[in-house]
């Protein structure tokens, strides 16, 4: 590029632009420099934010479907696009709630440790030129100098590096028990939040976007977690070296080779990025597909008995490989793709972007570039050194930028997990549940129920007041329900299978929407409901009997073991407290007790919380018919009033009112004169039993007629 003294009159215009521009160079450098930088970010920028083919539009095209999905036929929607963004600040909101927080000082912590690493780097790439410079010219002393440099260096260096994985894993830490708090806090409720949502139990009924909560909220969020974690330092740190190298790097070999680098390498990028499968997808399938393994299996063991007992091994054997084959099929199909997708990434990366590299470190040799001074031997090598070591750094930290992207899917990926959980959350939270219920609706009339919403006050009794029983899926059960339950008058609910016995339950406990009427009710803590099979917690023997208390809430009643004790002779169950072990024995209990034993306590239960309402749901279906009458004038004792849903007649006389559907959406609400009923139920029996006779009596008659025609001939 060295400027001609002597030219041809047709060249002068050329030689005058030339000289005017190696006049102007070193403006035009930092020109180009600066550009360069701005290039660097915004294309970095771009890459992350581009979205890989066939990753969201046009597979859900394909599909028919744009909305997220957990469940097992539909694929989640996963793109590093606007709405992965607008997802991940909200996320980022939760994990670095502010500035002053442990997760923000990690951070900077984290930041200024990569800041510090590249330094490093910068000035090792320079002391390599140095040494090799040092080797070349034979200088011993300044070789040995230059050694002693190196050495000292390390202990910064390897210092950093621990700190830099120390951090980055105490970040992901961090990230995780953020997001676990906040999930579980909207999931299970919160103290601060005294409104009881049950959004753990609407998000299982209500909603059916979330399949398996438990695998998102143990599994998926500590994946997110580490993701992010990771992708600061994947994705901040090649940026900073892809800026700082070649910042470095434009003033040794000059501003205009890197332009011509740049644009070599953005156009091969390109190529890879058109090239790269949509990693974030793959990844979000495949945590929804181990999700439902995983679900498969717990259904086996929550089931086990049953499953024994009916032989259904082969089944249960099916399908779990069933679905472990979908999962496989999937992880191959992804291993397949990673291949291909890792050779022809390497080959660019690489190879291809090596050999740029190298012929931009070989121009300060072969070519003296304007102002540079000249050089000897040692100077070149030095400088080829450095350049190249800048090289190798830098066209890796691009390399990262490009492999970040892959991160940047997966983490995409949980996040359109942690995502989808949160706002299905919110969903549920806000009463707007994912079935469109009126878009289903039968008729105007179903849908003008649908739409409706009633009106729930506080009270002292319960009472239903034209209220309509809607069942999930919108299945109108009863259209307008009236009816009331004074303190001491027990409720009998009785009617066919599946006609909204337990339904109505679930609406008193505040599980199901009110979709129309007025409902007035005591707060949910003066409700205990005893099912069939009564929930048994993790925990000991007295936990079974408090249980949601804990020892202290116990204590904090005034209430002792020898109360408990009490409390279970009422049920004849004492004698378990020296059969298990002693109150603090820890079992699982809904093994170590036989179903009866399993009510019994459920009894004990609501005799230690004396609530003003007891709900129960074929709750003595497995005591004894003595045991049962004596619990249920126990309760009657304590002031409970309860609502009862029983098959058995013996039931009835600790009644006073009846509530009897009759399975088509009709009802009567009445009082229950008991001994009428059973006296009317027993002639009904008796004339039932009578008219089964009728046609063997008749049969016989018939017989009789014949007998005597047959006389009469003879
Ligand atoms: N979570 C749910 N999602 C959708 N439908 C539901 C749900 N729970 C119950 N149902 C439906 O609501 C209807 C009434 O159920 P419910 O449990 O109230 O019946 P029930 O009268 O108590 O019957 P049984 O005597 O057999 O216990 C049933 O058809 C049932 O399938």
């Amino acid at each position: 590029m060295a400027v001609q003294s002597t030219m041809r009159p047709s060249n002068e215009r050329v030689a005058q632009l030339v000289a005017a521009y190696v006049k102007h160079r070193p403006l035009v450098q930092r020109g180009l420099t600066a550009t360069f930088v701005i290039y660097a970010i915004s294309t970095t920028y771009k890459s992350l934010s581009a979205r890989p083919p066939s990753t969201s539009s046009a597979s859900s095209k394909r599909r028919g479907k744009g909305k997220d999905g957990d469940g097992a036929g539909k694929a989640p929607r996963v793109a590093v696009d606007a709405l992965f963004y607008q997802r991940l600040s909200r996320i980022l909101r939760i994990v670095i709630p502010s500035l002053r927080s442990k997760e923000a000082m990690l951070l900077c912590m984290h930041s200024s440790l990569l800041i510090f690493r590249t330094v490093i780097s910068l000035y090792v790439a320079a002391l390599d030129g140095k040494i090799v410079a040092s080797l070349v010219r034979a200088q011993f002393v300044p070789f040995l100098f230059n050694i002693l440099r190196w050495l000292l260096v390390a202990i910064p260096a390897t210092w950093t590096n621990s700190w830099l994985g120390y951090v980055e894993n105490k970040l992901a830490l961090a990230y995780r028990t953020r997001l676990t708090r906040e999930v579980m806090k909207q999931y299970l409720g919160d103290e601060s939040d005294p409104t009881d949502l049950k959004t753990f139990y609407k998000l299982a009924n209500l909603d059916d976007r979330v399949k398996n909560p438990d695998q998102m909220i143990t599994h998926d969020i500590q994946r997110f977690s580490t993701h992010l974690a990771a992708i600061y330092a994947n994705v901040a740190k090649p940026v900073l070296d892809v800026i700082l190298y070649n910042y470095q790097l434009s003033q040794n070999v000059g501003a205009e080779s890197l332009l011509l680098l740049t644009v070599l390498i953005q156009s091969s990028a390109a190529l890879l990025r058109a090239l790269t499968p949509p990693f974030g997808q793959y990844t979000a399938i495949s945590a929804q597909l181990s999700g439902n393994l995983r679900h498969t299996h717990s259904r086996l063991a929550e089931f086990a008995e049953e499953i024994a007992f009916f032989g259904g091994e082969e089944t249960e054997k099916m399908l779990i490989e069933r679905e472990y084959a979908g999962l496989v099929k999937h992880e191959n199909r992804v291993l397949r793709r990673r291949w291909w997708h890792g050779c022809f990434e390497e080959g660019i990366v690489k190879w291809l972007w090596g050999s740029f590299g190298l012929c931009i470190c070989a121009i300060p040799v072969f070519f003296k570039l304007p102002g540079a001074a000249l050089l000897d031997m040692g100077g070149r090598t030095e400088g080829f050194v450095t350049n190249r070591r800048l090289l190798l750094s830098g066209s890796d930290a691009v390399g990262r930028v490009m492999y970040s992207y892959k991160d940047l899917s997966e983490l995409a990926g949980y996040t359109t997990r942690v995502a989808l959980l949160l706002e299905t959350m919110d969903d549920v939270r806000k009463g707007k549940f994912e079935k469109a219920l009126v878009s289903s609706a039968s008729n105007e009339e179903h849908a003008k129920i649908l739409k409706g919403r009633g009106v729930i006050y506080e009270s002292e009794e319960i009472e239903f007041e034209n209220v309509p029983i809607v069942t999930p899926n919108g299945d109108i059960l009863v259209r307008s329900l009236s009816f009331y339950v004074k303190p001491g008058q027990h409720l009998l609910i009785v009617g066919p299978n599946g006609c909204g016995k337990s339904s109505l339950f679930r609406i008193l406990g505040g599980l199901w929407p009110v979709y129309g009427g007025i409902v007035r009710k005591p707060p949910a803590d003066q409700f205990i409901l005893i099912p069939q099979r009564p929930y048994l917690s993790l925990g000991t023997l007295r936990d079974q009997v408090i249980y949601p208390h804990g020892v202290e809430d116990m204590e904090a009643r005034g209430i002792m073991d020898d109360d408990l004790l009490q409390i279970l002779a009422v049920v004849q169950m004492e004698h378990i407290v020296e059969r298990e072990g002693g109150w603090d024995a820890a079992r699982e209990w809904r093994e170590a007790l036989s179903g009866g034993d399993q009510q019994k306590i459920a009894w004990a239960r609501l005799f230690y919380h004396k609530p003003k309402y007891a709900v129960l749901d074929e709750a003595t279906s497995l005591v004894p018919p003595d045991m049962e009458g004596m619990m249920m004038e126990h309760a009657t004792r304590l002031g409970i009033t309860l609502l009862t849903v029983s098959h058995r007649p013996s039931l009835w006389k600790y009644h006073s009112m009846i509530l009897q559907y009759d399975g088509q959406g009709g009802y009567v609400f009445t009082k229950l004169d008991a001994e009428k009923r059973l006296a009317l139920q027993q002639e009904k029996e008796a004339l039932d039993l009578k008219l089964l006779e009728v046609p063997k009596m008749k049969a016989r008659l018939a017989e009789l007629q014949e007998i005597a025609a047959e006389r009469n001939r003879v």
